[in-house]
């Protein structure tokens, strides 16, 4: 039984020898801390230290060289106050300000010098040029043949045709139609229920990912409706959830998302929601709702079904891109969410993006320092630190925006590259206290985002907790005081400062980041709107599903006998044909006893040689299907 798989305990890993000592002392700096101790430039430091890299390259060997020469770079005769003067001044040229957004940029912290900007001037407007190609309709995805046109959504009248642009007008029409039917009670859950009172949202990437970083940073403390998600297969997961909605089963919308419509995890999560309305009495196509493509899987599914609404996704928005279309509007709706003012922050932003002037244009200089700070081939990751609870799911959502779009095996000239910029964070001040001592010390391989948010909280709650200080004082001084004390260490960071958490400033950077990952891609010549390396992981996945069903099969015949034929690995693999899939049907048959479906009749897991299996029950109409 189960318990004969007590013995599964793989090894664990061997300790890896530490290696020896050679690692060069860290730079022997200031140390810049909160308190008002003296500072110093970094940014000549840092100059000097690149002096001694190899040149970067990259698929195209032209990539620009971190010149040293500027005049940034000649610390040495400069005193330290001069070094603070500098940094100011450095700090002011280059700060970005979007007034009507009340959001800042501030790239100081990033020691590119005046003649690495010069350099990829050039490309720059190359990129500059892309952009305004795919915003008049290009096919800027060639691999798919597709246009990419999220930046339609939030400005209908940019689309290139007057079919597009009333695709997004009558959509948003619809979203806004059925959030307010929905939370004014018009339309309601089947009697006797009156009302909707909670969201159960399904879907996976691109499409839970933006709406789960919006409901987190956006939702009011007692939305209309509550919302929940699944966005895994994980059926344990799954159950947490139907389980935590208990009885208001029979007051949750369902939404299933799936640009696709096919993705066997949403499908799984739709399949296991549906079960439970079954066996709880009531009638699923009542309280679903799908957003997906037309003619999809998933749409006709729902259209069959009789589902309570279908919302469209556009074959030219891509998953991890669709936050603003009904992918993300719909449930933001649902839970009071402003969403016009999400859409009018990433309208004001994509403006300012417009402008081909470098440094008055915020994602440029974003991609400028990402370029930098990784060599423009990735060789540091990005550390996303929003100070703000709110923003936590932030660095998760950016890490599908920027790795499914830059992380490419090829470039579009078909040259091997490799590209890719990691993204990882959670939130400040709590990741002090986990991971930033590595940040500040060890292995200088990142560059930090830090996201400010300057009110502390809504007016007239605000109350000192020792003389002169607030709670949201230790916050401001704690990000300010991690952002000097990694400067003064030769790491880079930039900060991004909005006014406050609204559906405007979280469209903004929404916007922000969309735009500075299309630049970066057109900077490093890549496709940033398709995801090859994705469907690997789904073939093999595939692959193991339909060796599983060989194994059952030839289990099943085996203990059909009588008696039982207990069978061995090595039979188990003969038997299906597959002796080179031995480890993976080992994995197959430890998971199915792990989950009471095969018995290890002998032997243990922690040998697998030594097993024999069978299972525990004859399945006659499988033996002759
Ligand atoms: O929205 P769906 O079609 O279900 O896709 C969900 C996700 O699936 C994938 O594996 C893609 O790599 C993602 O970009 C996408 O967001």
């Amino acid at each position: 039984m189960a318990s004969s798989l007590s013995g599964i305990c793989f090894n664990p890993p061997k300790p890896t020898q530490n290696p020896p000592s050679q690692t060069p002392p860290p730079f022997q700096k200031f140390n810049l801390s909160f308190q008002n101790k003296p500072a110093t430039t970094r940014f000549s430091v840092q100059a000097v230290a690149r002096e001694v890299q190899p040149p970067i390259a990259n698929s195209t060997n032209d990539a620009v060289p971190k010149s040293s020469s500027s005049s940034l770079s000649s610390k040495s005769a400069v005193s330290l106050e001069k070094d603070q003067r500098a940094l100011w001044k450095r700090y002011v040229d280059w700060l970005y300000q979007h007034k009507e957004l009340g959001l800042y940029l501030d790239i100081s912290r990033v020691a590119f010098t005046d003649e690495f900007v010069e350099e990829m001037e050039p490309r720059m407007q190359k990129a500059f040029k892309d952009m305004q190609e795919l915003e008049k309709g290009a096919i800027a995805n060639p691999d798919e043949g597709r246009m990419v046109g999220h930046y339609w959504l939030r400005s209908p009248k940019l689309a290139p045709n007057s079919f597009l642009r009333l695709q997004i007008e009558n959509t948003l029409e619809a979203v806004f139609q059925f959030a307010n039917d929905v939370i004014s009670g018009k339309i309601k859950p089947p009697a006797p229920a009156e009302r909707f009172t909670q969201i159960l949202s399904v879907g996976i990437g691109g499409s839970a990912l933006g709406p789960q970083f919006v409901a987190e940073a956006l939702a009011p403390d007692n939305p209309p409706l509550k919302i929940r998600f699944i966005d895994n297969t994980d059926p344990a997961g799954i159950d947490h959830q139907i389980a935590q909605l208990g009885p208001e089963l029979a007051t949750t919308l369902v939404i299933v998302i799936s640009k696709s419509g096919g993705t066997p995890e949403t499908r799984n999560g739709l399949l296991e929601v549906q079960k439970a309305f079954r066996e709880a009495g009531l009638e699923f196509a009542k309280q679903g709702v799908a957003i997906t493509q037309e003619n999809s899987l998933l749409d006709n599914t729902a259209r069959i079904e009789g589902w309570l609404a279908r919302f469209p996704m556009f074959d030219w928005v891509g998953g991890r891109t669709s936050e603003m279309s009904a992918v993300g509007l719909l449930p933001a709706a649902l839970q009071g969410i402003d969403i016009k003012e999400m859409l009018a922050g990433a309208a004001l932003m994509d403006e300012a993006n417009r402008t081909t002037v470098v440094k008055n244009n915020p994602a440029a200089l974003l991609a400028l320092c990402w370029y930098w700070a990784t060599d423009g081939i990735g060789s540091k990751d990005m550390v996303v630190l929003p100070y703000k609870d709110s923003l936590l799911l932030f660095s998760r959502y950016l890490q599908q925006l920027v790795m499914e779009s830059l992380g490419k095996e090829f470039d579009l000239d078909g040259n091997r590259v490799n590209q890719g910029i990691s993204v990882y964070g959670n939130k400040g001040s709590t990741d002090q206290h986990a991971y930033i001592q590595q940040l500040r010390e060890g292995v200088n391989n990142f560059f930090v985002t830090f996201i400010e948010v300057l009110r502390d909280r809504p007016p007239g709650h605000d109350w000192e907790l020792e003389p002169g200080v607030t709670c949201g004082d230790y916050l401001f001084g704690m990000l300010h005081g991690t952002r000097s004390a990694l400067y003064a260490n030769d790491r880079e960071s930039i900060s991004v400062t909005v006014q406050e958490v609204t559906p405007r400033s979280v469209g903004a950077l929404v916007a922000l980041y969309e735009r500075a990952v299309g630049i970066y891609a057109s900077l490093v010549n890549i496709n940033a709107y398709h995801q090859p390396g994705v469907e690997a992981g789904k073939k093999a996945a595939g692959e193991v599903l339909a060796l599983q069903k060989r194994v059952l099969a030839v289990l099943n015949e085996a203990s059909c006998k009588e008696p039982v034929e207990p069978l061995t690995l090595e039979e188990v693999a003969d038997r299906c044909h597959a002796s080179e899939d031995i480890e993976m049907i080992f994995k197959i048959i430890a998971h199915m006893a792990a989950n009471d479906r095969a018995i290890i009749a002998e032997g243990s897991c922690g040998s697998p040689r030594s097993i024999k299996v069978f299972l525990g029950e004859c399945n006659v109409d499988e033996l002759y299907a």
